[in-house]
């Protein structure tokens, strides 16, 4: 679900008028487990055979040796008694022992899948969903789904099975008390009804606000030093409060919903009861019934109240884990726009030459009118490295994006060597490109597996000549050296050590395509020359497009690229078009405008 309506469903959704489906969708989650389940239910339904048969029991003590005043009959039958309890319990504890592993394998398989889904989902999901709902689909909603596949559905069905037996013994032992118990169940089932339409729709709110709230605790997370610097505290406080006050008043509603509808639940089997108690005592006193089988119907109406009880309880666990997996298919079923087309090949490193071509290229973000990107043509020859110029928002990232193939093109084409991009396997398409973003983001996980993320293979000495290159040696005078985990995003490290490390998984197994942006922005004039430097070594083997905000970057640049209105409307040296182009030195001292130690920069204009 889109940002927009996160936390705020729409009502097609809330009203779902077929809240099961989505659940039913899951099934085939459940189909590896189908045998552990079959066992459960069948442990289960045993137990509670013996359960019902502890009724009948009675009736035949105190019908047949209370009565007789027989002490060994009494005994037999009280041995059977005492055993049918002991199978009751010892297929209680094997039912549990199954229940919880299997629940919580299927649990992880969802995740999982759930999980890498989401990295096959394309850059623009990612940018209209909010990180705070995917979290609480990939944990609270999948620990619902848990909790009913291990108690809510196997009781749905243990309790249905319960009653039906139950009420067959009634109408046996006495037909007309046993047809008004089984007539009960018409006021069950609307109650019942009534409260699943209700609860489904307070459900999802309530798994929508939860959402909201995660990813307000997550922005703040994240953002803490900028919100507590510009004072923006007390607000944010504020605005937690509105959320999680939302989120308490559905969690209310919600309970007493669930205690309304309980209570009217165990209204319906004690008022039968009442009825029951003095029908059947005005029958026994008639001699329609005996002593033995009034207290079998009523211990076995007793046995009817724990089912009717739950099942308020049993509902609200089935909508909850109806409207989770609603919640879970709405990310399963965003389908990974950007795939391997079936003819796609791979390319190997030593096969490309690295001429990258954007062809009347345009690209308009999804759920946007306006093209960021329209008609771009640009070449980019083997080994050449082009600076990408534009004012600020005029798409330079954006085009850059399209490399890897972040995003799609939506008109024309880029292609590596001749080949369109969308007919390369993008695992080798992405092997071949190096990525620094001008965020450098990094994980919460040592350097070493920062640096490896798209390359796990690689050995000591290509990660040395990584960190070499990109100035990173800093990294093996951290306290552990590579091993060193780096905080949550890499905060413990300055932004210019972060664009180092960003820089050096960039540059890592020499890709035949290097996209950064902006490399050299969080550097200091010093170490900017140093990785300037070293940069030129890297860029010399490698087809370069590199985004450049500030002027001094442009040294690293064989020729520059204009792009405005998403265009490119210059391409040249930098000399020639700062002389020829008016609005190229219009971007350019827009720009903030370092002094480059040795002049490397540009005069402004
Ligand atoms: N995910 C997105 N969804 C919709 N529009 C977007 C998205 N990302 C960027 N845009 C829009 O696309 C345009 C180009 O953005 P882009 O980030 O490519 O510009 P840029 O030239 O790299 O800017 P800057 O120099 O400030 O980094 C902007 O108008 C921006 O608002």
């Amino acid at each position: 679900m889109p940002a927009a309506s996160d936390g705020n469903p729409a009502p097609g959704v809330e009203a779902g008028p077929r809240p099961l489906h989505s659940l039913w969708r899951l099934r085939h989650y459940l189909r590896p487990h189908a045998a552990e389940f079959g066992w459960l239910l069948l442990a289960g339904l045993a137990a509670t055979g013996a359960g019902i048969a502890v009724p009948l029991v009675t009736q035949r003590v105190v019908d047949g040796p209370v009565a007789r005043q027989d002490p060994a009959g009494l005994l037999r039958l009280a041995g059977l008694a005492l055993l049918l309890g002991l199978a009751e319990a010892l297929l209680i504890f094997i039912r549990r022992w199954v229940q919880s592993s299997s629940s919580m394998r299927i649990e992880a398989a969802i995740r999982a899948d759930v999980y890498a889904h989401l990295q096959r989902l394309p850059a623009s999901f990612h940018d209209r969903w909010r990180s705070g709902q995917l979290l609480s689909r990939i944990t609270s909603d999948l620990s619902v789904l848990r909790r009913f596949l291990s108690f809510g559905l196997f009781f749905l069905v243990l309790n249905l099975v319960t009653y039906l037996a139950v009420v067959v013994l009634l109408i046996r032992l006495h037909p007309a008390l046993g047809l008004l118990v089984a007539a009960s169940a018409v006021p069950l089932f609307l109650i019942t009804r009534r409260f699943a339409r209700r609860y489904h729709a307070a459900s999802r709110r309530m798994q929508d606000q939860q959402g909201d709230v995660a990813t307000l605790v997550e922005e703040t997370a994240q953002g803490l030093r900028t919100m507590k610097a510009y004072g923006r505290a007390p607000e944010l406080a504020a605005r937690f409060a509105v959320d999680a006050r939302a989120l308490h008043d559905t969690g209310v509603g919600k309970g007493r919903l669930l205690a309304r509808t309980s209570a009217l639940l165990d209204l319906v089997p004690n008022v039968t009861l009442g009825v029951v108690l003095v029908a059947g005592a005005a029958a026994a006193a008639r001699g329609v019934l005996t002593i033995g089988e009034l207290v079998a119907f009523v211990s076995l109406q007793l046995m009817l109240i724990w089912p009717v009880q739950s099942l308020g309880w049993i509902i609200a666990n089935g909508q909850e884990a109806a409207t989770a997996a609603d919640r879970v298919l709405d990310v399963l079923d965003t389908p990974p726009a950007i795939v391997d087309a079936p003819d796609a090949v791979a390319l190997r490193r030593a096969q490309v030459r690295g001429r990258l071509r954007f062809e009347r290229v345009s690209f308009r973000y999804p759920g946007t009118t306006t093209p960021v990107l329209r008609g771009v043509d640009l070449t980019v020859e083997p080994g050449e490295t082009v600076a990408l110029v534009g004012a600020t928002g005029s798409g330079k990232s954006t085009l850059l994006s399209l490399v890897p193939r972040l995003h799609e093109v939506t008109g024309g084409r880029v292609t590596l060597d001749g080949h369109d991009l969308r007919e390369l396997r993008l695992s080798s398409l992405r092997r071949l490109v190096g990525v620094a973003f001008e965020e450098p983001t990094l994980f919460s996980m040592s350097v070493w597996e920062n640096l490896t993320l798209g390359r796990p293979e690689a050995g000591e000495d290509e990660v040395r000549a990584a960190l070499a290159l990109a100035r990173a040696e800093f990294a093996y005078e951290l306290p552990w050296g590579l091993a060193t985990r780096v905080g949550e995003q890499g905060l413990s490290l300055s932004g210019g050590q972060r664009q180092r490390l960003a820089l050096a998984r960039a540059v890592l197994g020499r890709p035949a395509l290097l996209v950064l942006d902006d490399p050299l922005s969080a550097l200091d004039v010093h170490t900017e020359a140093l990785v300037e430097t070293a940069l030129k070594r890297v860029l010399r083997d490698a087809t370069a497009l590199l985004v450049v905000h500030r002027p001094s970057t442009i040294a690293l640049a064989d020729r520059v690229a204009l792009l405005e209105g998403g265009r490119i409307t210059a391409v040249g040296r930098h000399s020639d078009l700062l002389a020829d182009v008016p609005a190229y030195r219009a971007v350019l001292s827009a720009e903030p405008a370092p002094a480059p130690p040795d002049g490397r920069g540009l005069v402004r204009s």
